[in-house]
């Protein structure tokens, strides 16, 4: 439930370069949720046009009738933020240097043009005064860059190591968990919207070793470019690789490492470098499947975190975009950082009663017929549906009498059925106990 702020700020004019796979969610979102997105920002976002290279192509969104046009340059020199989602260097580059000289903000998602000339565009968002963002251009969904820009600006960072490209990692995976082949987990991951439009820049490495650089730079407060990453994609592994690294126990990751080091004469450095690597099945990054992508942090007072999520698609994708843009927004409307918290939808506490969960029930009953069928009953008649149940019998009652334990696990119900139930089933007197009574998540 959501009471939509009527924001005393004028609208802020936003300008979406590229309507494909991530462009035409955000695209989806400005326009479906733009209560909520004014509320946040403090100013309606009104989309005023969205740059395509065709007019007619076909899309994944139905968009309102004149928003599209073909001519970049008007929309850039008219926007107060501009969502730059073509990718590539050019004319994305030539655009968003527009935009900057016009004073708009800027939000990209485009890792490949950042790692490449990312220092001249910052420099010039720098001089204009304005914001340059790009959380979407490392791990997608993952707010990674803002935790490591400023959560740890306090800290010293000493190492970064991450799954930072959903292609690959879907691939490996496939190849691990379906014994799929290269290329079949190549088309789907393409299909699914994962992948770069040249899925070159996934396979061989390219876009984990930007990303790496990216992430280096912001770790470590110094500039890494593309060329300062060591890089070995993921073409050279072979199905029979995966499977005697499963037989001996370990996955293999596509890993970019951003690290600390000492050479040989003792001075310190930052090694960047993206290589396929085995992981014991251990490791928490084994357990990274999909398209799903994980990135450590190593602090020398925070100690180890990790951050995990969606690295790549569309709609996930288009979550990191937003952020930026609201966050952009908010600078727009108030100024210096921008608001601490909105207030915006006043949605009510519920009680715990109105939660849905599961339980997991350990009951002391009778051995005797009919018992598990009174129970299930009581169940039925809540609206409670069992998803296990499991029976332990044990010679332990007086003079070797048999006594069983129930061990029940419910599919998810509202609590307070949950509870009557429960309360209902402890006044059998078939029961002698009911031992312990825990809410279950994640299944
Ligand atoms: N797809 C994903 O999961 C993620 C993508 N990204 C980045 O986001 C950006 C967009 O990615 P996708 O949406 O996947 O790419 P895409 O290839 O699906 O979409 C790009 C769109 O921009 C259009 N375009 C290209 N040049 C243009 C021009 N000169 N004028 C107008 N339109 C133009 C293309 O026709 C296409 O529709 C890229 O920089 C990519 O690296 C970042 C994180 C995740
Ligand atoms: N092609 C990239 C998209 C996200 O950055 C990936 O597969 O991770
Ligand atoms: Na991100």
């Amino acid at each position: 439930m959501t009471t939509p702020a009527t924001p005393a700020a004028r609208a802020l004019r936003v300008a979406l370069l590229g309507c494909g796979t991530v462009g035409s969610q955000v695209a989806r979102i400005l326009l479906d949720d733009a209560d909520n997105l004014a509320g946040r920002a403090g100013a309606r976002l009104d989309l005023v046009g969205v740059a395509v290279r065709s007019l007619d192509a076909e899309r994944d969104v139905e968009l309102p009738d004149g928003l599209l046009t073909t001519d970049a340059d008007a929309l850039v020199a008219d926007a107060d933020i501009v969502i730059e989602l073509m990718g590539g260097i050019e004319p994305a580059k030539s655009l968003i240097l527009r935009a900057i000289a016009h004073g708009a903000a800027v939000v990209s998602g485009n890792k490949a043009l950042l790692a490449l000339d990312g220092p001249e565009l910052y420099e010039q968002a720098d001089a204009a005064g304005v914001q340059l963002s790009y959380e979407a251009a490392v791990a997608g969904a993952i707010p990674i860059l803002r935790p490591i820009r400023d959560s740890l600006s306090g800290d010293r960072i000493t190492r970064v190591l991450g799954i930072v490209n959903g292609t690959t990692n879907y691939i490996l995976d496939q190849m691990d968990s379906t014994g799929a082949q290269f290329d079949d987990a190549l088309q789907a991951a393409q299909h699914l919207g994962y992948a770069e439009a040249d899925p070159t820049a996934d396979i061989e490495g390219h876009d984990a070793a930007a990303k790496a650089a990216i992430l280096a730079s912001l770790s470590f407060h110094t500039r890494f470019a593309l060329e300062d990453v060591s890089c070995e994609g993921i073409t050279s592994v072979t199905a029979d690789d995966i499977a005697a690294a499963a037989e001996d126990g370990y996955v293999i990751k596509l890993l970019a490492i951003a690290e600390l080091l000492t050479d040989a004469t003792g001075a310190e450095g930052i090694g960047v470098r993206v290589h396929p690597t085995l992981l014991p099945r251990t490791h928490p990054l084994a357990a990274v499947h999909g398209a799903f992508n994980a990135v450590f942090v190593e602090a020398e007072n925070a100690g180890e975190l990790m951050f995990y999520g969606q690295g790549a698609g569309g709609t996930p994708t288009a979550s990191a975009v937003l952020g930026d843009v609201v966050s952009a927004a908010r600078r727009r409307v108030l100024g210096g950082p921008g608001r601490t918290e909105t207030t915006t939808s006043q949605v009510p506490a519920l009680g715990i009663d109105a939660v849905r969960t599961s339980y997991c029930i350990a009951l002391q009953v009778v051995d005797e017929p009919g018992v598990l069928a009174r129970i299930a009953q009581i169940f039925a008649a809540n609206g409670v549906s069992i998803e296990t149940m499991r029976q332990r019998i044990r010679q332990d009652g007086p003079d070797g009498a048999t006594t069983a334990e129930l061990r029940i696990v419910t599919h998810r119900a509202v609590e307070a059925s949950l509870a009557a139930t429960v309360r209902q089933v402890a006044e059998l007197e078939v029961i002698t106990a009911v031992s312990s009574v825990l809410r279950v998540e994640g299944i």
